[in-house]
This record gives C-alpha cells, sequence and structure tokens, in this order.
C-alpha cells in the first residue's frame, strides 16, 4: 500500500499579506495591521514535522504541476479565471479573489493553479494504481471556491478541478467528495449541486461560514437531488458527535453511492485549538475519522482516497492532527504522539447537545435518496 504526497515551497508563498487576522487591516479606524490568519506557518510546520518524524520517508512525493486553464475552467467561468490572474499580476499584490476576504498576492494565480494541479497529479496517480492513495498539503484552500467567485480564502476550488478531471481524462465516473473541515463546502456543493455523478457531504459547525450555509435541507437540485448532504453540528461539538455523523451518515452514503474516488476536503480547523471555528476535535479523532474513510475507500474503490488540505489555522496543533490522519492514511506510526493529549483530555468533555442527535438523524434520514 503506497501512499502519495504533494507538497511544493510555491505554496507557503502564497502571501495573504497583513491583516487583522481575517479583515484587511484599517489603522485610523483602529483595526490594526497582523499577520493574516491564512498564512503559511501551520501549513510549513505540517510539513516539516511529516518531514522530521521520518514519515516522508514512507511517501511517494509526486510534483505537483500548473492546472491548465482548460482543467480550471470544468469547473470555474473563464471571467473568473481571468479575474484571479488580473489580480495576481497587480504589482505588490493586494488583489482579492471577490468576497473581500479572500487576499491574492502577486503571483498568487500560479500558485492556484500548482495546487489544483497538485491534487490532479495526485488522482492521476490513484487511477494509474503508482499509489494506493494521497494526500496533498496545498494552499491557498479550494472548498469555498464557486465556479465564479472566490470566497473564505479560496480560490481555485481544488477537490472539484480534481473530481473533473478523474470523471473526464481517467474513467472514475462517480467521485464522492467528504469534507470535514469546520467550515461548510459551500463551493463544492454548489459547483456539482445539480449532478448525481458527484457527492458532496460536508461536515462542518452550524452556520461558521459562509454564513447561513450548510443546511441539512440543502440536498442537491434537480438531477442532483439527494446528492448533497450537510451535517451543520452545533458550536462545541467534539469527538463523539462527529464520530456519529460518520457512522450514521457519511459512511452509510458512500456504501449507497458506491464511488469510483473518495476525495476528502481536509480541513484540520474543527481541532480544540482552532481560532476560527469552535469545535473540539483532537487527533485522536482525526485518527479515528481517517481510519473509518481509509476502510470505506478499501471496501468501496480499491483504497482510492485522496485529501487535499484545506482549513487549519493553529500553527501548533494543526501538525499533530495531520500527523494523526498521515499514520492512518499510511497505515504505520511514528514516535510522535500528540503531546498536547493530556491538556485536551481535561477540556474536551465534550457537552451533550441533544441538537446534535436531531442533525445527524435528519442527514441519515436522506441518504435513502441516494441510489
Ligand atoms: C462573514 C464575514 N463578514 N466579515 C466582515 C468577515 C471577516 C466574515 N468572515 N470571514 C471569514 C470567516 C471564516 C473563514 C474561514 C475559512 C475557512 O477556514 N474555510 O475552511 C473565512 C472568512
Ligand atoms: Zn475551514
Amino acid at each position: 500500500m503506497t501512499t502519495g504526497y504533494v507538497f511544493h515551497p510555491e505554496y507557503l508563498w502564497h502571501d495573504t499579506g497583513t491583516s487583522a487576522g481575517l479583515l484587511p487591516a484599517d489603522p485610523t479606524a483602529g483595526v490594526q495591521p497582523a499577520v493574516h490568519v491564512e498564512n503559511p506557518d501551520a501549513k510549513r510546520r505540517v510539513h516539516e514535522l511529516i518531514h522530521a518524524c521520518g514519515l516522508l520517508g514512507e511517501l511517494m512525493v509526486i510534483e505537483p504541476r500548473r492546472a491548465t486553464v482548460a482543467e480550471l475552467t470544468r469547473v470555474h467561468t473563464p471571467a473568473y479565471v481571468q479575474h484571479i490572474k488580473t489580480q495576481s499580476d497587480l504589482r505588490g499584490g493586494g488583489g482579492d479573489a471577490g468576497d473581500g476576504f479572500s487576499p491574492v498576492g502577486h503571483g498568487s494565480y500560479d500558485i492556484a493553479r500548482l495546487a489544483a494541479g497538485g491534487l490532479i497529479e495526485l488522482v492521476t496517480a490513484a487511477a494509474h494504481g503508482d499509489i494506493t492513495n494521497g494526500y496533498a498539503l496545498v494552499r491557498p484552500p479550494g472548498h469555498h471556491a464557486t465556479a465564479n467567485q472566490g470566497m473564505g480564502f479560496c480560490l481555485f476550488n481544488n477537490i472539484a478541478v480534481a473530481a473533473r478531471h478523474a470523471q473526464a481524462e481517467l474513467g472514475l465516473a462517480r467521485v464522492a467528495v467528504v469534507d470535514w473541515d469546520a467550515h461548510h463546502g459551500n463551493g463544492t456543493q454548489a459547483i456539482f449541486n445539480d449532478d448525481p455523478s458527484v457527492l458532496t457531504i460536508s461536515l462542518h459547525q452550524a452556520g461558521c461560514f459562509p454564513p447561513d450555509s450548510g443546511w441539512t435541507h440543502e440536498n442537491g437540485t434537480g438531477d442532483g437531488t439527494g446528492y448533497a448532504l450537510n451535517v451543520p453540528l452545533p458550536p462545541g461539538s467534539g469527538h463523539a458527535a462527529y464520530l456519529n455523523a460518520i457512522h450514521q451518515v457519511v459512511l452509510p452514503a458512500l456504501d449507497r453511492f458506491a464511488p469510483d474516488l473518495i476525495l476528502l476536503a481536509n480541513g484540520f480547523d474543527a481541532n480544540v485549538f482552532d481560532p476560527l471555528a469552535r469545535q473540539m476535535l483532537t487527533a485522536a479523532s482525526y485518527r479515528e475519522m481517517t481510519r473509518l474513510l481509509v476502510s470505506a475507500a478499501d471496501q468501496l474503490c480499491h483504497g482510492r482516497l485522496i485529501a487535499a488540505h484545506e482549513g487549519g489555522y493553529s500553527p501548533f496543533y494543526t501538525p499533530y492532527c495531520a500527523l494523526a490522519f498521515l499514520e492512518e492514511l499510511t497505515g504505520t506510526t511514528t514516535h510522535v504522539t500528540d503531546p498536547l493529549a493530556a491538556v485536551v483530555a481535561g477540556y474536551t468533555a465534550e457537552p451533550f447537545l441533544p441538537h446534535q442527535c436531531e442533525v445527524i438523524a435528519a442527514a441519515a434520514q436522506l441518504v435513502e435518496r441516494i441510489s
């Protein structure tokens, strides 16, 4: 069993500039400059930990390439692709992808193409049998980007571009996208909303971002009715709620859909230390969730599970969540364990939130619409 790995230094050169974390700085209005929350640090530290603990040597490193405009426009409008290029060409950066919170630095167009191209290379390697599964540690993230709008730090929807490539070039007709980033995978859902060949399943903190998005009743449209599932978990949801959602919604949906490929929008921002959400997952949670998804991929599609890094903003804790994920993906263990396990054990005593059961049960009911 071989796990592919995509990383490239250019991913760290996507410049999200200074801001007050999320918002552009505005000193006279009292909005002090600070490093942007979507900065290279957490992702750099993930790569460094993977290398320092020796796991890199267990992975098949796959070189990314830049997605072509033709590959991008399977998902995005030509005008939007051009918009990103225009913003990226601005000398001195300072561009935006469309919602005012998605910085486009000078040269970010080519870096975002390299992120989407990294996913394309990974799914290609899986389809050719060179790897069983894989992980693309890419930046900028993608799951909020719709066909014609950048959003939530996302420029091109890396997962969606890879899904369409898998269908068009690799003979993988049925693609399932599981998104356990803390925020709703609205872009991926919108891109495939009327398409029954791509099942999207998003587990996220209810109403966190985008605002008023990702409710259970968002279940696909037209021919795609039934092929979008949402589990909007209340703030404070942790291990028990997420594992229940995986067992009661994700696994039954994958069984019914019988995908040729499973793509994972792999955000780690549902971890207990993340600044942009209020969920309470720990590294152990990601380990267990990954184990279940690897097992489903083995049963359903020859182990073909390809993950794209999305959110995850805690520089010190994201690496341990990513390492736990990657150990399960590769079926190996390293000498590194979560040094904060004892700390988090103290305060991830997850409150039982009755609403969690209702949300999970409502989504579980919709699974039978998948045929
Ligand atoms: C709404 C709103 N209004 N305003 C003024 C601002 C600053 C708003 N939120 N921006 C956000 C909030 C959260 C994210 C998370 C992205 C992620 O991690 N995705 O996976 C992105 C942008
Ligand atoms: Zn997120």
